[in-house]
C-alpha cells in the first residue's frame, strides 16, 4: 500500500467505486495514525477528535481541512462542539462506506500542520 497523502481521491461518481469491507478498512488503518475506526448504523466512517486551543483557532483549522477537500474533491463532516472540541468524520456519502478516497483525505489531514492550534494535550 503506497504513501496515501501522495495519492489523489477519484470522483465518487465513477460507477466503479464501492465501499471497502470491515477488514480491508482495519489494514487502511494502520496508514493513518490518530484515526478511529467506527460503526455508525452499518455504516463505517473515520473519525478523529482534537482540543484546539480556541473558537477561532477551531475555525482556522476547519479552513486548513476545507481547502485540502475542496483540492481533493472529497469532503469531511466538521463538528466543533462546547467552543473547543473538534470531531471530523470522513465516508464516502455516494457508495455509504469506506473508499480509498477517505483514507487520502485522512493522511493529507495528518500531514496539515496544526500543532499551532492545538490544546496541549489535544487528543481529546
Ligand atoms: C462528483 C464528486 O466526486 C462528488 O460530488 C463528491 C463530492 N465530495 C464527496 N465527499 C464525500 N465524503 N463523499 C462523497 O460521496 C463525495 N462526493
Amino acid at each position: 500500500m503506497d504513501d496515501l497523502a501522495a495519492k489523489k481521491c477519484v470522483p465518487c461518481n465513477s460507477k466503479d467505486l464501492q465501499a471497502m469491507t470491515e477488514e480491508s478498512a482495519t489494514e487502511f488503518l494502520l496508514k493513518v495514525a490518530g484515526w478511529n475506526l467506527v460503526n455508525a448504523n452499518g455504516t463505517l466512517k473515520l473519525n478523529r477528535s482534537w482540543k484546539v486551543k480556541s473558537f477561532s483557532k477551531g475555525l482556522e483549522l476547519f479552513q486548513l481541512v476545507g481547502n485540502v477537500a475542496e483540492t481533493e474533491g472529497h469532503h469531511p463532516d466538521l463538528h466543533l462542539v462546547g467552543w473547543n472540541n473538534i470531531t471530523i468524520e470522513i465516508w464516502t456519502h455516494a457508495v455509504g462506506g469506506l473508499t480509498e478516497n477517505d483514507f487520502i483525505l485522512a493522511a493529507k489531514i495528518n500531514g496539515l500542520n496544526l500543532h499551532h492550534l492545538l490544546r496541549k494535550n489535544a487528543s481529546a
